[in-house]
Order: C-alpha cells, then structure tokens, then sequence
C-alpha cells in the first residue's frame, strides 16, 4: 500500500486541483485572466511531465488512506464510519460537479458510486471484483455546494456476485439518490 505520509505534497497538490477545477467551472474572467490562468496550468504540466509513471507507480487514486484517495476524478467520500460491510460519510458536491440550477451533473453521481460501492465490494478480503451493472434512481434533484449524507453497504453475495447498494440524502433528510452495482469478482488472469 502506497503511504499518504510519504506523498503529503502530492495530496496537497490534488487538492489544489479540486480547488482550480471548482473555481474555473465558477468562474467568467476577463480574456487577460483567463490567459494568465491558462499559462499558469501548462507550467504545472511542464513541472510535472518529466515525472510521468507506470499504472503500478501511479499515486492518484491509490493514497487509499486520503479522502478522495488523492484523485481528483471523483467526488470525494468523507467517510465518518466504516466497516468491511459498510460506509457512512458526508459529500459536497464542487462547483465542478453542476449540471443545471443548482443541481448535480447526473453523471457525477454513478461515477461518485462506482467509487464507493466499488471499494466496498472489494473490501473485507473479498478481492477485486469489476462493475457488471450500476443502477442509479434520481428520486429529487441532488444540490451542489450542500453537505449531503451517504450511507452504503454490500447487500448480498453471491458466489462471485456482490450486491452493494448506497444513498444519498440532502440537508433537509430526503433521498436525493439511491444506488445499486453488481460487482462480479475477477478470475484469475482476468483484466
Ligand atoms: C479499488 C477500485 C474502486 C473503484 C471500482 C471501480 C470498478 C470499475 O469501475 S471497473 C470498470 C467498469 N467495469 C468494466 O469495465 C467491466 C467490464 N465487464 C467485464 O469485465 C465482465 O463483463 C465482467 C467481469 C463484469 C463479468 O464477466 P465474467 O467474469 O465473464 O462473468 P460472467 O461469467 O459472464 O458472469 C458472472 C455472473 O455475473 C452475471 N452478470 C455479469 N454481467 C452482468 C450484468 N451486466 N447484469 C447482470 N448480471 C451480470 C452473470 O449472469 C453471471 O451470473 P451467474 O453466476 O448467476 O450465472
């Protein structure tokens, strides 16, 4: 397991890059901002190019300890309780996450539950498994910029089958989202 401690930096830097996502999606700048900020972005490219790595040295995404696991893709999970069989956290979806009005891109929701039901099924010594199906009801819109609560846990096993499930509710305690992903393990030698 990769160590958050040892990469402290690089946590802060895809946390910054959250910020610069949230705050561009946000943002109508005069043209001379916008090019300032735009050259500001190609030298981080520059500075960080040279350092390029393998999938199996990759830190984004594998600081596993770091809410949002150091990957800026993902909305991130901030999980106060967990289990083997179980996740409970709070979620703010960024700026970067609308869609429309106020509302959450319907897409960042099954991505923000690949993630988290995804973990979940592979977690408890279970293995990795992959997502065979997501299903995803939007019951009420889901509102960015709010504290949301999130609870999933694994629903059943079945052979090589995991049923994980999960929700989401908004401030005033009404299901905004509910979840399932069947997660099939992987054979050996399997992608
Ligand atoms: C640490 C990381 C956390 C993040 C996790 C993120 C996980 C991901 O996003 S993975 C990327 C997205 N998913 C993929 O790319 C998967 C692509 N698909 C595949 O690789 C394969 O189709 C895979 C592995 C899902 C299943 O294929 P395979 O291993 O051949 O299984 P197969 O033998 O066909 O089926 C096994 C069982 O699952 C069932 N099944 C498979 N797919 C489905 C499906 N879509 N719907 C319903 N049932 C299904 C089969 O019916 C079978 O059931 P039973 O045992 O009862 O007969």
């Amino acid at each position: 397991m990769k160590s958050a401690a040892e990469h402290r930096e690089f946590v802060d830097l895809v946390e910054a890059l959250r910020a610069a996502q949230d705050t561009i999606t946000g943002a109508s700048p005069p043209e001379d901002v916008a090019r300032k900020a735009r050259e500001g972005l190609e030298e981080v490219t520059r500075l960080l190019a040279p350092f390029t790595v393998s999938e199996a040295e990759q830190l984004a995404g594998y600081l596993i300890t770091e809410p949002g696991h150091a990957q800026a893709l993902a909305p991130v999970l901030h999980v106060d309780e967990s289990s083997t069989e179980h996740v409970r956290g709070r979620l703010v979806l960024g700026r970067y996450y609308l869609g429309g009005n106020g509302a959450a891109h319907g897409g960042s929701i099954p991505l923000f539950f690949d993630d988290v039901l995804g973990r979940l099924a592979n977690d408890g010594g279970r293995g990795t498994s992959r997502t065979a199906y997501l299903h995803v009801n939007y019951r009420k819109i889901t509102p960015v910029g709010q504290e949301l609560r999130v609870e999933a846990h694994v629903d059943r096993v079945e052979g090589r089958k995991r049923f994980v499930v999960g929700t989401i509710h908004d401030p005033e305690g009404d299901l905004t989202v509910d979840a399932e992903g069947l997660f099939v393990a992987l054979r050996p030698g399997q992608p």
